[in-house]
C-alpha cells in the first residue's frame, strides 16, 4: 500500500439518508491505491446505501465524493463505469443468457458500440472465468447456476469490467468458505498489485478482519469510527456497533480473529 500517490476515491461530509432517517453523517473517506477498506455494522445501518451512493446510484443529502480526483457528479456515466465496479448484495433475475455472455457484459463500459467482442475482451473474460472456477460452466445457461455460482459470475463479471475501485456488498454471499478465502484473496492481491482499491460491506467480522486495511463501523444513528484495522478492531467497538458481546480469540494469525459472546 502507498500513500505517496493521490487518492483514488474521497468523500468530504458525506451525509447519507434515506426516507428522512440518517445513514451516514460527515463521513470523510480517504482512499488510496492498494487499500481495502472494509464496512460492518448492524442491518439497516446504512451499508448498502452508502456503496450505492459512492457508486452515484444513490444521491447524498450533503457532502462531496471525489473519483482520481474529479468530482464523481463531473465524470460521464460511462467514465464512472470504467473506474467503479458495485457487487450488488442481491443479484436481479438475469435474462436467459450464457456464462461467458453474461461476464463479457463487464467489457460493455470499455467497448465501441460498433466494435464487437475484441480477442483481449474474450482473453479477459476467459481469465475472470477461470480464476472464479467457472471455466468448465461458460456455457451453461446462467439461470441453471446455483447461488454461489452466481456470486461467482457476479465476481467474475466485475473481474471483467477491470475497475480502479471495486464496491463490494457482501462479496461473501452464498459462497462455502474455500470459495470465500480464495476470491477475497484473489481480490485483495489484485487491488495490492494493480494499484486498485476495494470497499467491501460484510457480515462477517473476520472476513473484515483478514482482508482490510482500514475499517468503518456504521452506527444505526450515522455516527461512524474510521481508520486502520488495529485501531478500530476491537473487542469493544465491535460489542459496541452490534449490541451483542462480541470476544477476541487468541490465535498466531497475523490478522485479529473474533467470535460473538
Ligand atoms: N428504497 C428504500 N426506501 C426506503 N428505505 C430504504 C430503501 N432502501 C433502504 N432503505 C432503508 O435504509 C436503511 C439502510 O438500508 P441498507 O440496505 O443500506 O442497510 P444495510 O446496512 O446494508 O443493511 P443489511 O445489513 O441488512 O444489508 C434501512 O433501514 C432500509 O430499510
Amino acid at each position: 500500500m502507498t500513500t505517496s500517490q493521490p487518492p483514488l476515491f474521497q468523500t468530504q461530509d458525506l451525509c447519507i439518508s434515506q426516507q428522512n432517517k440518517t445513514l451516514c453523517q460527515q463521513l470523510n473517506l480517504t482512499v488510496y491505491p492498494g487499500q481495502s477498506i472494509a464496512i460492518l455494522g448492524q442491518n439497516g445501518s446504512g451499508k448498502s446505501t452508502l456503496l450505492h451512493t459512492l457508486q452515484g446510484l444513490h444521491q447524498a443529502d450533503h457532502g462531496e465524493i471525489h473519483l482520481s480526483g474529479q468530482a464523481l457528479s463531473k465524470w460521464t456515466g460511462r467514465g464512472v463505469a470504467q473506474r467503479v465496479g458495485l457487487l450488488l448484495q442481491q443479484v436481479k433475475d438475469e435474462m436467459p443468457s450464457r456464462v461467458d455472455d453474461f461476464a463479457m457484459l463487464g467489457r460493455l463500459p470499455h467497448s465501441r458500440f460498433w466494435k464487437s467482442d475484441s480477442e483481449q475482451d474474450r482473453n479477459i473474460v476467459a481469465k475472470a472465468l477461470s480464476v472464479t472456477d467457472l471455466s468448465g460452466m461458460s456455457a451453461r445457461d446462467v439461470e441453471s447456476l446455483s447461488g454461489g455460482e452466481r456470486q461467482r459470475l457476479a465476481i467474475a463479471m466485475l473481474l471483467a469490467q477491470d475497475p480502479d475501485l471495486y464496491l463490494l456488498d457482501e462479496p461473501g454471499n452464498h459462497l462455502d468458505i474455500a470459495h470465500q478465502i480464495s476470491l477475497m484473496t484473489l481480490l485483495h492481491q489484485h487491488i495490492k498489485s494493480m494499484a486498485k482499491a476495494m470497499i467491501f460491506a460484510t457480515h462477517d467480522m473476520n472476513l473484515a478482519a483478514r482482508f482490510a486495511d482500514k475499517v468503518l463501523l456504521l452506527n444505526t444513528d450515522g455516527s461512524y469510527l474510521f481508520g486502520l484495522r488495529d485501531d478500530i478492531l476491537s473487542e469493544s467497538s465491535l460489542s459496541d456497533v452490534y449490541g451483542h458481546p462480541v470476544r477476541q480469540a487468541q490465535t498466531d494469525t497475523d490478522y485479529p480473529v473474533f467470535f460473538p459472546g
